[in-house]
């Protein structure tokens, strides 16, 4: 029988609603990982509400969690590492220092970090420490990165021009480290309006997916909380970094479409958990040739 792979997910909680391992932790169990949560934040809602209430962990828990875990002998069967927002830059070292820890453990372990930096248009920013660790430290040890636009353009310094800029952005990122750049979310002049777009970019490769933008009067929060989880559930169960993509993206649609429909402002994701599970909807993602 094959084994159902263990996850050590790093990220927020928040009590009502899905953000952080909110919006992750039931799809990636949902499509077979077994999760182990560590919450870097109890909040009562994702701060996209403007107001909430909660606490942030003191970043030396983190270690100290993790080698609780090594104390029962259970370290080595944690087959990866996912970080998502991260309150300070310490709390980013924290994690670092959690992922060496488990790659003495088990040095087949995957770490995926999502560069979670917010949007400055919706009032969320990170304090300029966290983008600088993101780029200087994190890069150097993740095997898989997944920048949204706006955090790829904030490595660089610059915005992206056209599809073949992003392109060598996302290379120039690769270049700091990580196997794999996944860009959960493209934007460049001369997007087609009707279209939401991905880049996975290896050492081996590039490739370019596309799927339709769909409306909302409020943007759903947790979209790339939930890309990134199942992107890192799937290659865990095997699947190749271009089968994770598509998978990823059909999924992530699916609950897209069930939001939609439900008219709700937070994601769908118990309704929408047998489409997460077996997508109906179909991505190719199409190699870059240039
Ligand atoms: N197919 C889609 N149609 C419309 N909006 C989408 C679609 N897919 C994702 N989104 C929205 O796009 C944004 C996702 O962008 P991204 O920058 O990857 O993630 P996040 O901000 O969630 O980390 C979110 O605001 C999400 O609600
Ligand atoms: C607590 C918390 N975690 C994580 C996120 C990130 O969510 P997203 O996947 O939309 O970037 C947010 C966004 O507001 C948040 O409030
Ligand atoms: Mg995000």
């Amino acid at each position: 029988m094959k084994r159902t792979p263990h996850l050590l997910a790093i990220q927020s909680h928040v009590v009502f609603g899905h953000a952080g391992n909110s919006a992750a932790v039931f799809p990636m169990q949902r499509v077979g990982v077994n999760v182990w949560p560590l919450n870097t934040v109890q909040f009562s809602n994702h701060t996209q509400y403007g107001q909430w209430a909660g606490e942030v962990l003191a970043p030396e828990q983190i270690p100290a969690l993790v080698e609780g875990i090594a104390a029962i002998g259970e370290l080595g069967h944690c087959d990866a590492v996912l970080s998502g927002y991260l309150g300070s830059a310490a709390q980013g070292r924290a994690i670092l220092t959690g992922v060496a820890r488990i790659k003495a453990a088990n040095p087949k372990a995957l770490y995926l970090c999502d560069p979670v930096m917010g949007h400055p248009e919706k009032g969320c920013i990170v304090a300029p420490e966290v983008s600088e660790f993101l780029l200087e430290e994190a890069a150097a040890v993740a095997d898989l990165m997944c920048p949204n636009q706006l955090e790829l353009d904030s490595f660089s310094g610059r915005k992206a021009q056209s599809l073949l800029d992003c392109l060598a952005m996302a290379r120039a990122l690769l270049a700091r480290g990580p196997k794999a750049v996944l860009v959960k979310h493209l934007a460049y002049p001369g997007k087609p309006d009707d279209s939401f777009e991905m880049l996975l970019v290896t050492a081996d490769g590039s490739w370019h997916l596309r799927r339709p933008l769909l409306a909302f009067p409020r943007q759903p929060v947790g979209v790339g909380d939930l890309t990134s989880g199942l992107f890192l559930a799937r290659i865990l169960l095997g699947d190749s970094l271009v089968a994770a993509l598509e998978f990823t993206a059909a999924a992530v649609h699916e609950v897209l479409l069930e939001t939609q429909a439900c008219t709700s402002y937070e994601l769908e994701l118990v309704r929408a958990q047998d489409r997460i599970a077996h997508p109906r909807v179909r991505f190719e993602a199409v190699p870059i040739s240039l």
